[in-house]
């Protein structure tokens, strides 16, 4: 199982680099991994387990944090109302942005990373909506609509295919300015 102790830190080079597409069929090993990054999210949300394993609480995880650098990232999402039917959870790989809206948002209380050990600051202005493709654990191709938490999720674990981190969108001088069309969600 995924435990912190797998997951780099800032500094680790891996964090910056760009992830290669993956190519299909999988192999056992990248499945096996794919589904292990899934199943640690669903752990650092169990009040049980994450204290057993001491795991931080994790939405999102991007392969590039366990220093494996291929375009994969699992999402799971819990349904505040109803904990047990999540609101979107997916592991995907290759993830594309086909388009998204005009309109931004950010989480009022900005965001943090399992691979940053501090707290930075400041709004992270993404977009409010997307219409992304990927390819499923079965090797279909996917296609999603997201919008709200979902969809800052997903754009924060494809930033980290990039090797872009959260705190690269802050703006320096003034972290918590946003123009004012941006929608802050809290
Ligand atoms: C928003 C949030 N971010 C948590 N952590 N950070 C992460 O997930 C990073 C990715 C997120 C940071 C902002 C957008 C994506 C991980 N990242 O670095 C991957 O690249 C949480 F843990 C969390 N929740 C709310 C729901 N709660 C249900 C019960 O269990 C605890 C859980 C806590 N909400
Ligand atoms: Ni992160």
């Amino acid at each position: 199982m995924i435990t912190m102790d797998d997951i780099i830190r800032e500094g680790h080079p891996s964090l910056k680099k760009v992830a290669k597409e993956v190519m299909f069929p999988l192999t056992e090993e990248q499945k096996q991994k794919a589904e292990e990054m899934l199943q640690f999210l669903k752990n650092s949300q169990d009040a049980e387990i994450s204290e057993k394993y001491q795991l931080r609480g994790g939405v999102g995880l991007a392969a590039p944090q366990i220093d494996w650098l291929e375009r994969v990232i699992a999402v799971h999402v819990p349904n505040v109302e109803n904990p047990d039917e999540p609101l979107f959870s997916a592991v995907m790989m290759n993830p594309k942005i086909l388009s998204h809206s005009v309109e931004e948002t950010c989480l009022s209380e900005g965001e943090g990373c399992l691979s940053v050990d501090r707290e930075v600051p400041g709004y992270v202005v993404r977009h409010s909506r997307i219409s992304l493709e990927y390819t499923d654990l079965n090797g279909e191709t996917q296609k999603a609509r997201l919008r709200k938490y979902p969809a800052i999720v997903v754009q924060h674990e494809i930033d980290h295919l990039n090797g872009i981190m959260f705190y690269d969108h802050i703006n320096a001088k003034e972290p918590w300015k946003v123009a004012d069309d941006v929608n802050i969600m809290s």
